[in-house]
């Protein structure tokens, strides 16, 4: 099923069918919202706000364990991240749609993983976003007409204010193309529940380093998202039936990114951490369930 987990400004989707919001105990904690289960495009999904309805919760205080773990009890596989971002290139101006296929991650202030003492894990995150929802996202962003990169590097600060002049001239002199504050640990985490994840990255706004531009601020950043959450919402519906159909999805390695990433023993594992990662990794600790 397709998970869709809505950033600033996408906080519902149009045209679904057969809607209703379903409360998912997780063992994490309480995600963002209840999880909207709906069809859209035919097609089953699973839609949740990352700020809650009304956009509650700060970017430091999501629950980024309990919204995977959520959708992973759902029977999501896929999950499409739609972002409002900060752009850091001057090719990439507010109105742009980027599909991002690296993360540089600067936070330091969230649980970044389901494992650690007891059930120790480590995945590779060398490739963090899924090629394969990648292109899905990128061909109906075309046919949309809707302007759009496929590739781009996301730095992931912690916030909640906005960068200084100098770490915006850093994160440039690094090569990174936009910033935000929320994509990470979300693509770990759905990485290490063996979920496909891709993000659709909506530049509001110039952060501050653009000497011909206003320094961000909420106000213009809402603007911009106004004008393109319907976009977002029709890029959505477009990918809905392509990622259902899509028969390489059994096979992406994605879905099997804890195969060897398991160190403790099994005699050694915590009982009450086995616990805990039923879902996320009940394919690998219950191979037989
Ligand atoms: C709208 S102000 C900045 C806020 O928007 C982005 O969130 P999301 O990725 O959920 O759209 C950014 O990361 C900040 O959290
Ligand atoms: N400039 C920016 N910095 C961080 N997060 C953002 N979200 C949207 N614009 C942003």
């Amino acid at each position: 099923m397709l998970g869709i987990i809505g950033g600033s400004g996408v906080y519902h989707i149009e045209g679904l069918e057969n809607s209703r919001w379903v409360k998912v105990e997780s063992s994490f904690g309480d995600p963002s919202d209840e999880i909207l289960l709906a069809e859209l495009a035919g097609q089953p999904i699973a839609f949740l706000p990352r700020h809650g309805r009304g956009h509650r919760i700060s970017p430091s205080d999501i629950n980024f364990r309990a919204n995977i773990d959520a959708m992973k009890r759902l029977g999501v596989t896929d999950i499409i991240s739609v972002s409002a971002v900060g752009s850091l290139r001057e090719d990439l101006p507010p109105g742009t749609f980027v599909i991002v296929d690296q993360f540089i991650d600067r936070t330091f202030a969230r649980e970044k993983s389901f494992f650690g003492t007891g059930l120790v894990a480590h995945i590779s995150m060398a490739h963090p976003v899924c090629n394969r929802l990648g292109d899905h996202l990128f061909a109906a962003a075309e046919s949309l007409n809707i302007p759009v990169a496929r590739g781009g590097t996301y730095l992931v600060m912690e916030g909640m204010q906005f960068s200084s002049l100098a770490e915006s001239e850093l994160y440039r002199s690094w090569r990174c193309d936009v910033i935000g504050m929320t994509n990470m640990p979300e693509a770990k985490l759905a990485r290490e529940a063996e979920i496909c994840y891709a993000t659709v990255a909506m530049v509001t706004d110039f952060d501050c380093w653009h000497p011909e531009h206003d320094n961000v601020t909420v106000d213009a950043i809402v603007k911009v998202l106004l004008a393109n959450a319907d976009k977002a919402r029709a890029l959505v519906k477009a990918v809905a039936h392509p990622v259902h159909a899509d028969s390489c999805a059994g096979t992406c390695a994605c879905r099997s990114a804890l195969q060897y990433a398991i160190l403790t023993a099994p005699e050694a594992r915590d009982a009450a951490m086995l616990e805990k990662l039923s879902a996320v990794a009940g394919r690998i600790l219950n191979p037989q369930s």
